[in-house]
Formats: C-alpha cells, structure tokens, sequence
C-alpha cells in the first residue's frame, strides 16, 4: 500500500480529499464535484487538522464558484459569500477554517475584475497559494523546532499534526520529521487519542510510513510513561491560540500539559500564525465544539457503552499558557514573556 498520501489533492479542476475515517484500513478518496461534500468532509472529520480544513474549505469555495451560475459580479459574490458561511459553520473550533474562508473572500474584494471566469481563476490562484504556503510553513516551523529536540529524544505527542492535518508535512510532526531528517534518532509516543483515535490511526501510520519509531499508547499511559522518566519533551498541534497564548487543541490536550508540568518536561505547540487568533484575549472565549455522543459509546459501529448513559463529547479543550514551554512558529520559537502577549510578536505579520 502506497502510504505517502496527500489529504487534500486539487489535479485536472477537480478536488479529492482523502477520507481519514478509513485509514489506515484503506486508502479511498472523495470526488468533491460539489462544495456540500466538502463541508460534509469537514464535519465528519474526513477531512480534519486546522491548517488542513482551512485549505480544504478554501478549495471548497473554489468547487462552489464553479456551480453558481450567474453573470454579473454581484450576484456571483453575494451567492458566494452563503458558501463561504456554510463552509465556515461546519466546525467552530479551528480559527483556520474562517480564515481561509475570510482571506478568499477578501482576495475576491480586492479583485477590481467584473468578469465572473477571471473570479474564478483569482479564487483558484488564492486557494493554491494558501496550500503551498501551509507547507512552506510547516517546513519552517520544522526546521526552527528541531533545534529543540536533541539525538535520541523520546517525544510524546497527542492526536494528530501530521501531513494529514495540513497541506503536508505536519506541524508538531513537521518538527519530528526534521529532525530525524537531519539524522537525530527521535523515537515517538503517541497518543491513541480518543475517541477518534487519530493518535492510534493517523500519527502511528505517518510515523511508520516515515520510518520513524513509534510507539502506541493509550491516553491513560501518558502520565505512568513520564513518571517512568521515558519521556523528553511534548509537541502538539494547536486548532485556535489566543492572544495571551492559550491553546485549544484536541481533548487530552490539556491533561498531557498538566502532567507534563508535575515531571517538569517541555511542552511544546507547534502552529503556524494563521492558528493565532488575536481577537481574543483567552482561551475561555475560543469555542468548543461538541460531537455526536455515539463518538464515545460506540466504537466500529457497536456499543460500548449502555444504551441511554449520558455523554459529554468536547472535541478540544484549552491549555492555559502557563502550561506551555514555548510556541513553535513558521517565525521562529514563541517563549515567555512574548507567548504571553503575542499581539508583540505577531501583530503585524499575521
Ligand atoms: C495541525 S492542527 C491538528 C489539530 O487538529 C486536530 O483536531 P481534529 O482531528 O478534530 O481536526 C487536533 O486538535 C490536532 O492537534
């Protein structure tokens, strides 16, 4: 099985995305001919990661255009703008999805063109340029985290920030996978990450595939391995980090944190600044979204749970950035006391 895969793939005017909630059992693929099916990816996590719903969804608007027919510019854009919207309201968490969507509906304002083609082109020009980008940042954002890991580092990570979570590459994976380009044998734990698992199915699987060790464990291991002191430092992606530096990224996020404070281990997030919202001021105001319950008490389709307990299905939750060692960015790394005000740091260049 050819393991190197691209979630998202934009090839003859057409938009496949990869379907993640078949891996790694098969490799199948989902014709986006209309922009319903991707915002349909997105909410069932077909597509997911931050950076890689953003530039799923801006290619999403690029597949709606197509369908709107309408020959004034006016028209196209006010028909465009109600896709836009649906796209934006699949997932609520990942601060990268509406900013896709905002900046290609700002490329097309800025646009002075009338004829609705050459919108069209504009569109697909701007949706290229946010996956190029996301790559050439994750590598950077590598090659500035590598730094932090040394020859044989023992890292634990938590879900899925992988090439399958961006446009390529991986941001708290990016980190791994230059290191261990640069020949540093990094050996990885990762978190099975319920109760989608993307830890067991999507990171074991990039990890393999990259012929970088790895090592399976269950959420509930984390915090016995570091006691065991068989863990160097942490790195996760983040969906949404505000201004003061907490960090919304998938549920279990925040206890690896905690824990990783009592062992006194580094815990790192690596993002790149279109996963800043500086809007807003903390954590407590990301939203949080909540998923099906039967996430939870079923798995592969039967029960494990019985039938009318009560469930509570957070997708994310915050850490506060008092837990975090430093932000890893395409820029270079974030440490205290800038982490704390990123408005410093990043104000301008985002
Ligand atoms: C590179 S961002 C990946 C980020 O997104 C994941 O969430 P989901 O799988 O629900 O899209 C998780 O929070 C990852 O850290």
């Amino acid at each position: 099985m050819n393991l190197s895969m691209e979630a998202i793939i934009w090839e003859h005017n057409r938009l496949r995305l990869l379907d993640q909630t078949k891996l790694p059992r098969s490799i199948e693929y989902i014709e986006c001919n209309h922009y319903q099916t991707v915002a349909e990816a997105i909410k069932k996590l077909a597509v997911r990661g931050a950076p890689a719903i953003g530039a799923a969804a801006a290619y999403g608007l690029v597949v709606g255009a197509g369908q709107i027919e309408a020959a004034d510019r006016q028209t196209f854009v006010a028909k465009l703008a109600d896709i836009a919207r649906e796209l934006g309201d699949t997932r609520p968490t990942a601060v990268n999805l509406r900013w896709a969507l905002d900046r290609m509906m700002m490329r097309l304002a800025a646009a002075p063109e009338q004829d609705v083609q050459e919108l069209r082109r504009i569109l697909l020009d701007e949706a290229h340029a946010i996956y190029q980008e996301d790559i050439q940042s994750n590598r950077q954002m590598g090659e500035f985290g590598q730094a932090l890991l040394p020859d044989g580092a023992r890292v634990l990570t938590h879900c899925n920030a992988g090439a399958l979570a961006t446009a390529g590459y991986g941001t708290a994976l990016g980190v791994i996978r230059a290191a261990h380009e640069k020949g540093k044998q990094i050996h990885v734990f990762a978190d099975e990450t319920r109760p989608l698992l993307q830890g067991a199915r999507l990171t074991a699987w990039e990890m393999l595939q990259a012929g970088i060790p790895v090592t399976l464990i269950t959420d509930n291991m984390a915090g016995y391995l570091m006691a065991k002191q068989q863990v160097d430092c942490v790195i996760v992606g983040a969906d949404r980090i505000t201004a003061n530096g907490d960090v919304a990224n998938k549920i279990g996020t925040y206890g690896v944190a905690v824990l990783a404070k009592h062992h006194n281990i580094p815990f790192y997030v690596a993002a790149p600044l279109s996963t800043i919202d500086l809007r807003l001021s903390s954590g407590d105001e990301i939203p949080i979204e909540e998923r099906d319950p039967r996430e939870v008490t079923h798995h592969g389709g039967q029960a494990m749970a019985p039938e009318g307990v009560q469930v509570w299905n957070p997708a994310f939750d915050v850490t506060p950035h008092q837990l975090v060692t430093a932000i890893i960015t395409e820029q270079g790394v974030i440490y205290p006391p800038y982490l704390e005000n990123l408005a410093k740091v990043c104000g301008n260049n985002k």
